[in-house]
């Protein structure tokens, strides 16, 4: 996304590129089908901290990790590099509360292959 009025990345284009992160890596292993899954991820919280401005043409890499993997929830933490940057430019969390997609309830446990993946970004 473009800068803003003052130059800079927005604040709540990270909060787009924490979404993009997440689910881009879960769509890439196979275990999240936007269109077609019959468990779904809702976000229920999200948080950012902001160290240093990003703009315009510079790109970002994201690193995600899973700190908490309970029965039907997940918090994931993102953080946000300045690409080659060795310090996050931002980092931050949500968590998305997995629910079945028609009754939009929380599961009662995460598909097996989703459980398996997250474990393993601990
Ligand atoms: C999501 C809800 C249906 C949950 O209902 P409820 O709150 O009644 O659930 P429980 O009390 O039983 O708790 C279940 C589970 O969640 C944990 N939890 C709940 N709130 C929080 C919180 N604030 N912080 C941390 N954890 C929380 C709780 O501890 C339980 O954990 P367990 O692991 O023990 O099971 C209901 O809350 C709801 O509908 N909320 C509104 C959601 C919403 O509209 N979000 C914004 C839009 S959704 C979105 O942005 C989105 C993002 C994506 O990345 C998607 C990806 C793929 C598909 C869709 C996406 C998407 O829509």
């Amino acid at each position: 996304m473009d800068n803003d009025v003052y130059g800079h990345v927005n604040n709540v284009v990270y909060y787009s590129w924490f979404d993009t992160a997440v689910n881009a890596t879960l769509i890439e292993h196979g275990v999240l089908d936007p269109e077609r899954s019959e468990v779904i991820g809702l976000v229920v919280h999200t948080q950012c901290h902001y160290f240093a401005p990003l703009a315009f043409p510079q790109t970002v890499q994201a690193g995600v990790r899973v700190a908490h993997l309970g029965r039907s929830s997940v918090r994931y933490e993102v953080g946000i590099f300045a690409d080659g940057a060795e310090r996050t430019a931002a980092h931050g969390h949500f968590v998305h509360v997995y629910v079945d997609r028609a009754t939009r309830r929380p599961v009662t446990a995460l598909p097996a292959g989703l459980h398996t993946l997250l474990e393993s970004w601990r």
